[in-house]
């Protein structure tokens, strides 16, 4: 029998400094996300990071928790339940870090008699802190733990039309009523490293004006070629000005050269341009969580009306959008094996 196991990227059980800890332990150990050499990674997590992000990512974490907990895992969990209501087969929902497992996902399709799996990573660009990581770790529990499933993996659905299609309608739904002058694209950083990793030529990716608009077989796992053609879509579909729009990365850590622009430093410009009303939208997220309810919806607000803006709002994420829900039922409802994957 098939079923589905959506995997998201998880959030600590409490916002405390006691479950942030060997959440974030977790996380940043992962060597997909903090890739040294393991003696480096845990010199530079376990010896600097956690010795003082934990209270901070907890103080953060408090002012967007929701009575229900983490707003990640309630939207995941809603958007899982009317996901089931519109297709046959079981759908269950884990995490890649965190309390939610993996392990328990295939645990509970399993016991509802599933022995073919449609892994699908809730983020719509490739990147190995993300995607990539969600599909490793299922594979190693799935030959270790449930070695009779089969696992197929639902490709990354930045550039497919009908996911683009969604989001679209979504955002300018989010920008009703709104006058704006410019609006943000923010994505969540990466390490520029990272995309020079992910690049199976090894030459393609110079992280330079060009590489992303030139073709290659590299842009399958090119996280900021994915970032450029979600927005280049997504603006071709709502008819918005290139001058009245721009991209930018948020959210890295200070450690080696991140992806540029830097959304903080994008508010400043953007507002010394002259640009009053901004809105900004985080389509590296399906679901609103830490990163764009507490950095961009409070923090980048902030930021903003201090360097002279003067509105701005954030457009909710996908979240339960029921075109989403519906696209994502679709996409579910219409494989049937491999070589028919609906993306
Ligand atoms: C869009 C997908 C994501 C990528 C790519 C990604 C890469 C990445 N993240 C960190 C470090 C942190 N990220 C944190 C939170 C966080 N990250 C994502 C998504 C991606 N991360 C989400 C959805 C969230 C929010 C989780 C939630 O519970 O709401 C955090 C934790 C919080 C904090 O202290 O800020 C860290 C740390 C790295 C280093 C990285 C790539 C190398
Ligand atoms: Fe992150």
């Amino acid at each position: 029998m098939k079923g589905v196991l959506l995997v998201n990227l998880g959030s600590p059980d409490s916002p405390t400094a006691k479950d942030v800890k060997p959440y974030l332990d977790e996380f940043l150990m992962d060597e997909r996300v903090i890739d040294t050499p393991k003696w480096l990674r845990n010199i530079i997590v376990r010896g600097i990071i956690l010795q003082t992000r934990p209270k901070k990512s907890a103080e953060a974490y408090s002012k967007i928790w929701w009575e229900e907990g983490s707003p990640l895992i309630v939207i995941s969990e809603r958007f899982a339940q009317k996901v089931q209501e519109q297709t046959q087969m079981p759908v269950a929902l884990g995490m890649r870090y965190g309390s939610m497992t993996i392990k328990k996902g295939l645990q509970e399709l399993k016991d509802k008699g599933v022995d073919e799996v449609l892994l699908v990573p809730l983020y719509p660009q490739y990147a190995m802190s993300s995607f990539e990581t969600v599909v490793v770790k299922a594979m190693e529990v799935q030959s270790q733990d449930f070695p009779e499933m089969k696992v197929t993996t639902l490709p990354a659905f930045y550039g497919n039309q009908d996911y683009i299609e969604v989001l679209s309608k979504s955002i300018a739904k989010g920008l009703q009523g709104f006058e704006y002058d410019h609006i943000l694209f923010s994505y969540h950083g990466i390490p520029e490293r990272h995309i020079r990793k992910s690049d199976p030529t090894k030459f393609h990716c110079k992280i330079d004006q060009s590489c992303c608009s030139t073709n290659s077989v590299a842009h399958h796992t090119c996280y900021r070629h994915q970032c450029f053609a979600t927005t280049e879509k997504v603006k071709a579909i709502l008819g918005l000005e290139a001058t009245k729009t721009s991209i930018s990365f948020q959210s890295r850590l200070p450690n080696d050269p991140w992806l540029k622009p830097f959304t903080d430093f994008e508010f400043e410009r953007l507002a010394k341009e002259g640009k009053t009303k901004l809105a900004v939208i985080t389509p590296a997220f399906v679901a609103d969580c830490l990163e764009t309810l507490e950095e961009i919806a409070m923090e980048g607000k902030h930021q903003f009306l201090e360097a002279g803006g003067e509105s701005y709002i954030h457009i909710p994420c996908l979240n339960e959008n029921e075109d989403w829900v519906s696209l994502m039922a679709k996409w579910v409802n219409t494989w049937e094996s491999e070589e028919t994957l609906p993306i």
